[in-house]
């Protein structure tokens, strides 16, 4: 996995303005791919799908956009620092959570979310007593997506859980992936969402966590180009996993826009890790997508994917929210945990799915965040986002 460079640059980009009327439909307007992609949007819209089919937007509640409840991270293993090796190589166990919590790219064993299906079984139990609801389950082609098993999660537990369709980053790209067109890999995606995905008759809900790396890899400008197609075909909203470096969210907006998707309907997530300068972060906002704050719980010295970032902690992540809905952003803020390795899981002595719920919203209260705009944070902009157009 390429560690990211440093540089900062603006990329010049046209500005949208928030919950812009499409402009891309007025584009199309009267012409013959309209009337197809309106037959496309017709089956979905108005609706939300999960993995045991459409709901109504309504049904959604209180809902995490961003975790995941099985998948494998061992395309961004580090290797331990000098000295480490031991403690990274045993089984996690109580003396070496503080290590680990630290250091959690750099135990194999950690990386295996897919071993703790009966764990999150449980803690889907307490996300529901909790007042939780929702879960968007961001595991795309290349970190072991299972739809089978969050079908049956969703089953057994009651949580509607949305599945996302697409592709992770680069290092996890097949070789025939790489070799795609972008046509090829928006029929791949627009199938996942419209018959199921990885031979399943399971479909996705949304397009995404779409994986892009720093500097972007020619493959995943195809994804992201295939995004926007396969989005405007289906009206669907889509999430994308930036690179690590702030002209990240900027230059994939660019590229999604040029190829006509619907940034009102995209998330950009991780920005808890990407963008630090307040400054930039409202000239992001300002271009209109979700901005999604999806690393609560997450408290380490060094970000090892990063080393050049301070990874905030909680208590600055509650701050800069409250910056945002104070400078009028509620309606495009989204949060959750990004559950995607063992520790994070209350088994292991971490958060689990409910930490916002119990501990951060809170906070927020604490901080000045009205009820009126956690509901917006947690309800509100969730189901605008996940309803088909
Ligand atoms: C698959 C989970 C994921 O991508 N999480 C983001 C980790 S980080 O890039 O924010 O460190």
């Amino acid at each position: 996995m390429p560690v990211c460079e440093t540089s900062c640059f603006l990329l010049p980009l046209r500005r949208v303005a928030r919950n812009r009327s499409s402009e891309i439909e007025g584009r199309l307007s009267g012409s013959k791919p309209l009337r197809l992609i309106h037959s496309n949007m017709s089956a979905l819209s108005g609706q939300v799908q999960t993995v045991l089919g459409p709901i109504e937007p309504d049904q959604l509640g209180v809902t995490m956009t961003h975790e995941h409840l099985t998948m494998t991270f061992e395309c961004c293993y580090s290797t331990p620092a000098p000295g480490d090796e031991t403690v990274a190589q045993a089984p996690i166990q109580m003396k070496n959570l503080f290590w680990l919590n630290q250091n959690p790219y750099s135990s194999h064993e950690n990386l295996l979310l897919v071993q703790e299906t009966d764990a999150v079984r449980e803690e889907l139990h307490e996300y529901r007593k909790a007042g939780g609801r929702t879960i968007v389950e961001n595991t795309t082609q290349g970190i072991s997506r299972d739809l089978p098993c969050l079908r049956q999660l969703a089953i057994d537990t009651g949580v509607h859980i949305i599945g996302g369709a697409g592709f992770y980053v680069d290092a996890t790209h097949s070789e025939a992936t790489r070799k795609m067109t972008v046509e090829k890999l928006t029929d791949i995606i627009v199938s996942e969402v419209l018959h199921g995905a990885d031979g399943t008759g399971i479909r996705c809900g949304v397009i995404g966590e779409i994986g892009c790396s720093w500097p972007l890899t020619d493959s995943e400008v195809k994804v992201l180009k295939a995004t926007a197609h396969a989005q405007t075909k289906l009206g669907c909203p889509a999430i994308i996993h930036p690179g690590r470096n702030p002209a990240a969210p900027f230059e994939i907006v660019r590229i999604l826009q040029e190829a006509g998707g619907d940034i009102s309907k995209t998330v950009m997530s991780h920005l808890d890790r990407t963008i630090f300068d307040n400054g930039e972060l409202l000239e992001f906002a300002n271009l209109g997508s979700y901005l999604e704050y999806d690393l609560f719980g997450t408290e380490m010295l060094n970000y090892a994917l990063y080393l050049d970032v301070d990874m905030p902690s909680d208590s600055q992540r509650v701050k800069t929210l409250a910056f945002l809905v104070q400078e009028g952003y509620e309606d495009n803020i989204l949060i959750a945990h990004d559950v995607h390795t063992k520790n994070r899981l209350t088994k292991y002595g971490g958060h689990g799915y409910s930490h916002i719920l119990k501990n951060i919203v809170p906070k927020m209260l604490v901080r000045g965040i009205s009820q009126t705009h956690i509901d917006k944070i947690l309800i509100d902009n969730p189901k605008r986002w996940l309803t088909f157009k």
